[in-house]
């Protein structure tokens, strides 16, 4: 038996919900460039969900059951009031998310029509925890959910209180869409890992945002931020990546497991970085992106991956750079709880194997005498 370090190449399951060929990626068939241009988050959940886009009829249900259950329990703010001021922002995502299956009386009910409602609550109550979150933490009140508005508009409104302007919901629902699922990523993994157990879809989802906090994965849009602000000007960009790349610490947003030839949703993320930083007139950001692109292109071969660009456009919609990683996950819970009912459709516990390089045949030694 012979490991593959971190499963490089290793197919681990079947799927039918989004693909990566050839560098292309589609959710359910559908190529993300005209997601990305023609659909709204709410349908490609749908899309996601159930193998089709929605109806206009279908499409109104879904609207009206994210309206009824937006809402978060009482119990859960309450318990967000408690958490440190300063704690990591995807450690509360995580708790919150594992708290609300304590108060969901079907939590614990394993049939197929009550795991697609706990899907739906969860995409509905995930953005209302981020935004409660963020004010509770700045000692404001928590804003509630407004019905009829997207997922999009939502949570831009509870953040802020106010009403959010065209342009960012329309570039935020973009962001969603592109974020959404993506075949067999670290964090969908360890959902399906957990609920092959035949564990509930709160568990699943609970795994699946530890693994995306890491920086290897969706914490990687957060450390981009990091590195822009700690570059600071276009001046420091060049010896920046240069004295990055010669002590061999590796750039956030660039580099991806199956992409070699670039990824997909990078250039539309590019674009609304640029069309962002026009209107809000400052293009200091999306300058300092494209050139660090360019070095790290040209010396690496190595392109930017969908958390690049991200940072410029969260920062342009004016997004505390430490909600970036969480709204990775209020859109891919869709993906996650996607891959779940799959999972469940189909199920056998994920168990592999490893390939044991310790010591055999070793005696036990009595403690006195260690
Ligand atoms: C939503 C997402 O999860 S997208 C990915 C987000 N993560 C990041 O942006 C973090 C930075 N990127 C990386 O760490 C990696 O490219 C990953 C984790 C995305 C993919 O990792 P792997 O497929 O395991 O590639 P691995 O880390 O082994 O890299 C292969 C080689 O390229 C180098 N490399 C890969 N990414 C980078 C990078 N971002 N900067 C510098 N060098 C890199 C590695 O140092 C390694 O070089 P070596 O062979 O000389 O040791
Ligand atoms: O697929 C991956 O390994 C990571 C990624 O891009 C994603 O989850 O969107």
């Amino acid at each position: 038996m012979t490991a593959t370090k971190g499963l490089e190449g290793i197919v681990a399951a079947q799927s039918s919900i989004s693909s990566i060929i050839d560098g292309v990626l589609t959710y359910r068939g559908i190529n993300i460039d005209e997601l990305a241009e023609k659909a709204s988050f709410e349908e490609v959940a749908y899309l996601l969900w159930y193998g089709k886009l929605p109806n206009r009829k279908e499409l109104a249900d879904l609207q009206q059951k994210l309206d009824q259950y937006a809402a978060i329990p009482n119990e859960v703010i309450e318990t967000i009031k408690l958490y440190p001021k300063n704690t990591n922002s995807m450690a509360a995502l995580r708790s919150a998310v594992s708290s609300l299956a304590l108060y969901d009386p079907i939590s614990g009910d394993m049939s197929l029509e009550a795991n697609q409602l706990k899907a739906i609550k969860l995409q509905a109550q995930l953005p209302t925890i981020v935004a409660a979150f963020a004010r509770i933490r700045e000692g404001q009140e928590p804003i509630a959910p407004k019905k009829g508005v997207s997922i999009a508009h939502n949570f831009l409104y509870m953040l802020t209180g106010e009403e959010p302007d065209s342009v960012a919901v329309k570039a935020l629902d973009q962001a969603l869409v592109l974020h959404a699922d993506h075949e067999l990523n670290a964090s969908t993994f360890a959902a399906r890992v957990t609920v092959a157990t035949l564990s509930d879809i709160y568990s699943g989802v609970t795994s699946a945002i530890g693994a995306l906090k890491g920086p290897l994965h969706g914490g990687a849009n957060e450390a981009v931020m990091v590195m822009l602000e700690e570059i600071g000007s276009k001046e420091n960009v060049t010896a920046y990546i240069d004295n990055a790349l010669a002590n061999k610490v590796k750039i956030m947003g660039f580099g991806h497991r199956v992409y070699k030839n670039g990824d997909p949703r990078a250039k539309h993320l590019q674009k609304m970085s640029l069309e962002l930083g026009k209107l809000t007139g400052n293009l200091e950001l999306y300058e300092m992106s494209t050139q660090i692109e360019e070095l790290v292109t040209g010396r690496k071969g190595l392109k930017p991956n969908v958390d690049f660009y991200s940072a410029s456009v969260y920062t342009a919609l004016k997004i505390p750079r430490d909600l970036f990683t969480p709204i990775f996950a209020v859109s891919r819970v869709s993906g996650w709880t996607a891959h779940i009912l799959e999972q469940y459709e189909n199920n056998r516990l994920i168990r592999p194997r490893a390939e044991y390089v310790g010591p055999t045949q070793a005696a036990y030694i009595p403690v006195d005498e260690r």
